[in-house]
């Protein structure tokens, strides 16, 4: 069977450990200050869990805010962090974990709990920590390439990606790809690239105009040629919302959707379509939407066994 006209995404639901960041990204819509916002609990966790089962849901993705890697309190969001892991792990769901910057310790025990896990590059030029990333440690470039060498010398199925229209130029995005090619190259542990366009929400700093989506297939089909074809491209439909430029998307590259969730926490004022509706546009261009698990096929094996098991069931 061949996979000509397949376009995949993942059924998915979304945790948030907390929102509290000590980064000030100034085009993020999610973070609030530290203090300001109450983890979630375990109990609370396992309320809304138990309430997703048979409702087709495989992965939970998990996305937090940064706690200080100086601070006292930054054992406790990671134990907070592994436990959630866990918590879906028994429930029968696939956890997908991007909490930002870990160190390597941090890193190879969550890769025990997380079939994938996932950090976005962003953008690779330096000029950015003068803007919109100034108050923003954990975006240093250096520092999350590092991020992507230690998960590929783990052996975790990563996606990384990057963040368009944040300041960058065109030949920004060609360094960006070009890094994580070589990175996959040495290690072959990406799995998946975002393009994700940045998209004004209400609560950000930054009073910037979205990326030009007119400009994303041309950056997929460039994508397409410049990454190793075992490196799916992903988009998220719901910040391309003109249904003739999704199409334009798979046109020219793109083939996942990501994560479809009932609600999605980065980009709180833009709604996934409903599936159906999404099904039926796709179709409409000879497109079939199919589900997937969060870690791809050729992954699996590099899993620890318990996480084979848990795919099994
Ligand atoms: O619904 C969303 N899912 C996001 N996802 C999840 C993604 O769509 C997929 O569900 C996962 O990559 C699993 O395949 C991310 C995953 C990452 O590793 C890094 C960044 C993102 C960003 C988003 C996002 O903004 N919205
Ligand atoms: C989890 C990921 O979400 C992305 N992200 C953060 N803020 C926005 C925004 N306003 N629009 C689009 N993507 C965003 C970043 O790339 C981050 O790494
Ligand atoms: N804080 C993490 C990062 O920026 C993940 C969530 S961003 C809303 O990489
Ligand atoms: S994008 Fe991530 S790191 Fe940046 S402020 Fe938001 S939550 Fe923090």
């Amino acid at each position: 069977m061949s996979d000509y006209r397949t376009i995949t995404y993942s059924p998915a639901y979304t945790l948030v450990p907390t929102y509290e960041c000590f980064n000030r990204c100034t085009y993020c819509n999610f973070r609030a200050n530290p203090g300001d916002s109450p983890w979630l609990t375990i109990e609370d966790a396992e309320g809304r869990l138990k309430q997703l089962r048979h409702q087709g849901v495989c992965e939970i993705l998990i996305l937090s805010g940064e706690v200080h890697p100086q601070s006292s309190l930054r054992q406790a969001w990671f134990e907070r962090i592994y436990a959630l892991c866990q918590l879906a792990l028994s429930l029968g769901f696939l956890p997908h974990t991007n909490v930002g910057i870990l160190s390597f310790a941090e890193m190879r025990s969550l890769g025990q709990v997380n079939v994938s896990m996932g950090l976005m590059l962003e953008q690779l030029t330096p000029n950015l920590r003068q803007t919109v990333h100034r108050h923003a440690p954990s975006k240093v470039p250096e520092v999350r390439l590092q991020q992507l060498a230690w998960a590929g010398e783990l052996r975790i199925p990563f996606t990384t990606g990057l963040l368009l229209g944040i300041g960058e130029k065109p030949e920004d995005w060609w360094e960006t790809l070009d890094a994580i090619a070589q990175i996959h190259c040495h290690y072959g542990h990406i799995q998946e690239v975002i393009l994700q366009p940045y998209s004004p929400g209400s609560q950000e700093s930054w009073d910037a105009s979205g990326f030009d989506l007119y400009k994303l297939p041309d950056v997929i089909a460039k994508a397409r040629q410049m990454l190793p074809s075992d490196i799916t491209l992903q988009i998220p439909p719901n910040l391309v919302p003109d249904s003739q430029w999704l199409l334009a998307c798979l046109a020219a590259g793109a083939r996942d959707l990501g994560g479809i969730v009932p609600k999605d926490e980065v980009n709180p004022d833009y709604p996934h379509l409903h599936l159906p509706k999404l099904k039926e546009i796709l179709q409409s261009a000879g497109w079939k939407l199919v589900p997937r698990l969060p870690v791809y096929p050729q992954y699996q094996s590099w899993l620890p066994s318990r996480l084979q098991e848990s795919l099994r069931q």
